[in-house]
């Protein structure tokens, strides 16, 4: 195409120029489109070599010509396109577009240690972007990932990403989003004094006003106390402690001392890994809304520990489990010396640290802080003869849901004897914290029931061998938007998550053996966007966290609305802490317990432990009032069922014994090798085999494992036929407790849940 290169502005072009300037807010698409019409001057114009006999022609003094520029007519104006360019604009605004978080290692390497850190300098329009940059919808999401993945962008080098955990835990993201007009009112907030900035970030996060353990025991905190704090699961904890400790890290900030401001304020110890970092996520949520916020680091194993020493040595906040923290306190004097100067030690969880052999390194940190530094000795003991008490300024805070009834009451001081068994180790533990009181403030939120409010509990009696029935049954019967099931054995979570994706139902797994990444990338998959019609009635079904007890303790995940304890729990308190995973902060949930024969008597002794204190402020009796519904589900389902979750069950087994029968064949051919034995078929055989304890088990593996590959894939087809017929299982609570079956059976209920088709009585 060719143009006449004496062109003036016609009309067209200035119109065209104007609507192009007058562009102003339009959605995206047209701005990006509209980034690609060049005006006319600008376009990339090339000299064409002219016949002589044009020299001398009146006003025209050359040809320029252009390729790759396409010519848009809209109604009276004209635009030039120039292709190249909307081309390369097309690829970056497709780069731009890339947000992709798949599964592959590389991605964990997401920049995450931008938050809190980022926090004390960005300026406040910076985390707007990033807040608007989550507002974008899924789907572009989504695509940008898919897009990724077909261009196979380079995927971002692998940082050993300490915080892959960034926004997986906190249910805040799930608060739908408000204008900024809609402010929420913070006035019962007033009586805690807080700092007007503090209340301001609190009010980002929409709480209204403090939950009961957090109105008890802020102002307790701010007062300089040491505090033990009870309170039921999911009612606030986390802030409980952590608006204290902010409230102070703000306060320094204000009185300008540098020195104070180069050690970190406080110092929080973790049972688990997933809440150490979950509770890094909340403190900074709340920050977020501060104009300037403190470092938050979380320091856990499992983890690359460099990048984790490097942002010990900033942290204001630091978050751990005891076993990592000890391992890079102890070796780094320097961050040794500048923790020592903490202003709070906080336990979560603390009964728990008396479990899994954490207690010894917890002890091994609380009495590495206590120690003075060498000069200080010195100072002390030439001042005095007498038994050098440690100094510190540090308040202690000890949370958790559960504390030992007979250690509640003596902080209660009601207790009429001596501590013994798990109590005394707990007392054992208190005593080691070093409290700065010598009587610190005993608050329990609680007293009466240790249960949520909006819990709902159940029990379901079955044979030992039907528990996977039963578990099937009530995952279909009971609607949910996330279910979690526990277990009290790895391999268990290692056979029931393939036996329940056998069944269609997205079942994903947590459990201490895991590699921490992949557990925090379980973690993720389980709380990623709720399935869109997982809700009652619908045909979605929603996800399922099949876990150990690694997932029992202050995990906060959104609209969980069924725990299913698959063994019963070890300890009442473990029961507490499961249960608790749903019914959190004002949702509801239900809890089950799947009750063997071998397990009634501990499960009647879990249930009046639990609820014995509720009974007992009731004055009625016990019976009555375990609180714990039986329920009966209808043995016509359960049996309907049947040969789905024995099909399952069959492929899963074999499954698993060939997978474990190769591992041990090539442990077995690795070790024979290395010590230069040859073996042959039948010596592999009998090396591979023995009598004794477990024998019967082993054979069961190695019939499993002589299931031929035909077989299995036969059992696959005839479970795939299986789940393509419905089950009319309604939805309603009434039919787990066997009272609408009859309704249901008839299709009285219109709703359906899962691929399968009428029960075909
Ligand atoms: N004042 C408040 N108002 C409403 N919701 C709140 C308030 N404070 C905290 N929450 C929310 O309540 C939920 C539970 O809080 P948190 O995880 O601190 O509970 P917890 O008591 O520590 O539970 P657990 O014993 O299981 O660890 C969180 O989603 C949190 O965001």
């Amino acid at each position: 195409m060719a143009f006449d290169k004496k062109r003036k502005h016609s009309g067209e072009q200035a119109q065209a120029k104007r609507s192009q300037s007058k562009g102003g807010p339009k959605r995206q698409k047209t701005q990006n489109t509209e980034k690609h019409f060049v005006p006319v001057d600008e376009l990339p114009w090339q000299t064409v070599e002219v016949p002589e006999m044009f020299d001398d022609a009146e006003g025209f003094y050359g040809l320029e010509e252009i390729q790759g520029v396409d010519v848009v007519r809209e109604g009276d104006v004209v635009k030039f396109k120039d292709d190249k360019k909307a081309e390369n604009q097309k690829m970056e605004d497709n780069e731009d577009e890339f947000e992709g978080f798949d599964d592959t290692p590389e991605e964990e390497s997401t920049p995450v240690e931008t938050k809190a850190g980022d926090q004390k300098k960005e300026p406040k329009t910076k985390k707007k972007d990033a807040k608007d940059q989550k507002k974008e919808p899924k789907e572009a999401k989504k695509d940008g990932k898919k897009d990724a993945k077909k261009q196979k962008k380079p995927a971002p080098q692998p940082t050993e990403d300490p915080e892959l955990e960034s926004n997986l835990f906190t249910s805040l993201d799930t608060l739908p989003d408000i204008e900024p007009e809609e402010d929420v009112d913070t006035s019962e907030w007033a009586p805690l004094e807080l700092s007007p900035d503090l209340v301001a970030a609190i009010g980002n996060l929409r709480f209204g006003k403090p939950t009961p353990i957090q109105a008890r025991a802020i102002p307790e905190i701010i007062n300089g106390h040491d505090v033990i704090g009870k309170a039921s699961t999911g009612s606030g904890k986390t802030l409980a402690f952590g608006i204290p400790i902010v409230e102070k890290w703000l306060a320094k900030q204000a009185e300008g001392n540098e020195d104070e401001k180069k050690h970190p304020i406080a110092m929080i110890l973790s049972p688990t890994r997933e809440l150490a970092h979950q509770i890094s996520d909340h403190l900074k949520k709340l920050s977020d809304g501060l104009t300037e916020s403190p470092y938050i680091c979380s320091v856990t194993g499992g983890l690359a520990i460099q990048k984790q020493l490097r942002q010990l040595e900033k942290a204001d906040i630091i978050i751990g489990t005891p076993g990592r923290l000890w391992e890079v306190i102890s070796t780094e004097i320097a961050v040794m010396n500048s923790i020592r100067q903490i202003d709070f030690l906080v336990v979560d969880e603390a009964d728990r640290l008396l479990k899994d052999g954490q207690f010894k390194e917890a002890e091994d940190i609380i009495k590495a802080l206590d120690r003075t530094r060498p000069g200080e000795e010195a100072e002390e003991d030439s001042d005095s003869d007498e038994e050098p008490t440690p100094k510190h300024n540090r308040q202690t805070l000890v949370f958790s849901a559960t504390f030992n009834k007979a250690l509640q009451q003596k902080l209660a001081g009601k207790a009429r004897y001596n501590l013994m068994g798990e109590a005394e180790s707990l007392e054992h533990l208190l005593k080691k914290l070093n409290f700065r009181e010598a009587k610190p403030k005993f608050i329990d939120a609680n007293p009466v029931s240790q249960m949520a409010d909006k819990l709902k509990e159940g029990l379901i009696h079955c044979g030992d061998l039907e528990k996977d029935l039963y578990l099937y049954a009530v995952l279909l019967l009971q609607p949910t938007r996330r279910a979690l099931v526990f277990t009290n054995a790895i391999n268990t979570v290692r056979r029931l998550t393939p036996f329940l994706q056998n069944l269609g139902l997205p079942a994903i797994s947590l459990h201490s053996d895991m590699e921490q990444k992949a557990r925090l990338r379980s973690l993720e998959k389980f709380k990623a966007d709720p399935p869109k019609n997982a809700n009652p009635g619908s045909s979605v079904q929603a996800p399922i966290l099949v876990a150990t007890d690694v997932a029992a303790r202050g995990l906060d995940i959104p609209n969980v609305d069924l725990v299913i304890h698959y063994h019963v729990p070890r300890s009442a308190d473990d029961y507490v802490h499961r249960s608790g995973r749903t019914a959190r902060a004002t949702q509801s949930g239900v809890s089950i317990m799947l009750c063997g024969p071998k397990e009634d008597i501990p499960t009647q002794r879990l249930i009046t432990k639990v609820h014995a204190s509720t009974a007992a402020s009731s004055g009625k009796p016990k019976k009555d009032l375990l609180g714990v519904q039986t329920i009966d589900i209808d043995r016509r389902l359960v049996s309907h069922l049947k040969p789905r979750v024995t099909l399952s069950k069959k492929i899963t087994e074999t499954t698993i014994a060939k997978e474990k029968g190769a591992k041990e064949d090539d442990w077995l051919k690795n070790a024979a090798e290395e010590l230069g034995i040859e073996l042959d078929e039948d010596e592999f055989e009998k090396v591979g085999s023995w009598k004794g304890k477990g024998s019967g088990k082993k054979q069961q593996e190695k019939q499993a494992r002589a299931v031929g590959k035909q077989e299995v894939q036969k059992w696959r087809w005839e479970l795939k036929e299986l789940l393509k017929r419905r089950v009319n299982t309604g939805v309603s609570e009434k039919y787990l407790n066997g009272v609408d079956v009859e309704g249901l059976l008839r299709g009285v209920r219109s709703e359906f849940l899962g691929q399968v088709e009428g029960l075909g009585l």
